[in-house]
């Protein structure tokens, strides 16, 4: 059979991202955005704290009330008020005292909080033992955040702090690009769910890996199997997810040169593309349009199929949503063993970091079927096209697969 050029891992992981383009802002529920990014900045519409409130449990004061007050001549005040947390507050008479409790409202008149260890404790009558500065444990309005000040810029990504803050502010809404929705399909006649595979039968795991990794990247994942041949109910399921709405079809399984590949058989005809990278493990690789979804044929090997969604699926995914670093982190690391790849092909080996010293070790054997070592390995090694073999203490790229 004759051979054509290898594409580079460059331009394929280009192709898949421009295929996955940019999704368009929406609005979604605060309780959805975790992890997403903001498309739009937010300002925010009241200050935080929103009233003036007391930092301490304590008693609400005028500061010149007790500038005289000592251990040795305590100055005693009337508590005219309780203050608890979420009462409305009140107005504070000169010579007399509030006690309050953390977060309740500052009465007006008052510009000091004495902490309740500087005290008696007392219920009726206080005695402060200390004198407190004006402003003393007193949260201003606005102190945090003042309302209309931009808090969060377009391209933010939203974790805990954020989602802490937008909600302290009383926004429940943020207009961010929404999770892609990814149906990942494992196909292959050999495969099957049933926990007790039938003789030749496997079990499907590249479905659950897949759909694994597609949460994992920001996505929404559905998940199926089709372990039948048949083009025409194949083709069947992907329109009935596309009616639903679905931003990626992924498939594994069915795209070198066998001769019974669903895939191909349903796909290729319909102008997906089938093409070789310059890249172990993954080198086959489908990729293309279906109806309104970008389309990305990963080979069925598990390993294959997992690096070729780290190196394609999952930078394409992040990019989709404006996720401001799609790539891992990549840091140089020494191999703590020689290793080989072949000529003219970018070799992504499993790995183990140590970052501490600086070192990676390489993971099991670079074939494509050691889900074992993969399931082992924290990173891929990421050995140049050019290379053909390195000595052991050479510094190597490394993705770190854990960040
Ligand atoms: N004549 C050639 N044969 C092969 C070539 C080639 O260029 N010429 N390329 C090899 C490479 S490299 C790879 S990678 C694989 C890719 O094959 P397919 O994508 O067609 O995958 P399958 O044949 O369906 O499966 C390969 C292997 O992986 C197992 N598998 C598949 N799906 C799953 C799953 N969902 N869960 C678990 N395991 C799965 C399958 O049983 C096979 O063992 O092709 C080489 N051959
Ligand atoms: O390219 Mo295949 O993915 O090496 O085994």
């Amino acid at each position: 059979m004759p051979t054509s050029p290898l594409r580079s891992v460059a331009d394929h992981q280009r192709r898949i991202a421009d295929l996955l383009g940019s999704l368009a802002p929406t609005p979604v529920p605060l309780t959805e955005a975790r992890g997403l990014v903001l498309a739009e900045p937010v300002t925010a519409p009241e200050s935080l704290p929103s009233f003036d409130n007391s930092a301490m449990d304590g008693y609400a004061v005028r500061a010149e009330d007790i500038a005289d007050a000592s251990p040795d001549s305590p100055v005693r005040l009337p508590v005219a008020a309780d203050i608890p947390a979420g009462s409305p507050g009140g107005d504070l008479a000169p010579g007399t005292a509030h006690r309050i409790m953390t977060g309740a409202p500052l009465p007006r008149g008052a510009d000091a909080v004495v902490e309740v260890e500087l005290t008696d404790g007392g219920t009726d009558v206080v005695a402060i033992t200390g004198a407190r500065e004006a402003g003393s444990f007193i949260r201003s309005a606005g102190v945090d955040v003042a309302a209309g000040t931009t808090v969060l810029d377009a391209g933010a990504v939203i974790g805990p702090a954020q989602i802490g803050l937008l909600a302290a502010l009383g926004v429940r809404e943020v207009v961010v690009r929404p999770r892609p929705r990814v149906l990942v399909c494992s196909t292959g006649s050999e495969l099957t769910e049933d926990p007790e595979p039938d003789a030749g039968q496997i079990r499907d795991s590249n479905s659950f890996m897949l759909a694994a990794a597609v949460e994992d990247a920001g996505a929404v994942a559905i998940r199926r199997l089709w372990a039948a041949d048949d083009v025409p109910t194949f083709l069947g399921i992907l329109d009935a997810e596309l009616d639903a709405g679905v931003d990626l079809i992924l498939t594994s399984g069915g795209v070198s040169a066998g001769a019974y590949e669903v895939v191909k058989d349903a796909l290729g005809p319909r102008g997906v593309e089938f093409t070789k990278v310059a890249m172990q493990p993954g080198m086959p690789q489908g990729s293309g349009t279906y109806g309104d979804a970008a389309v990305v044929c990963l080979p069925g090997n598990p390993v294959s199929s997992l690096v070729s969604f780290e190196v394609f699926v999952r930078p394409a995914l992040r990019a989709s949503y404006g996720h401001p670093r799609p790539h891992r982190r990549v840091v140089r690391a020494a191999l703590t063993e020689a290793v080989t790849s072949p000529a003219g092909k970018r070799q992504l080996r499993r790995g183990r970091l140590d970052p501490a010293a600086g070192t990676v070790e390489p993971w099991g054997p670079p074939g494509s079927g050691f889900l074992g070592w993969l399931a082992g390995a924290d990173c891929l090694i990421d050995l140049p096209a050019d290379v053909t073999s390195l000595d052991a203490g050479a510094t190597v790229d490394v993705w770190d697969l854990t960040d």
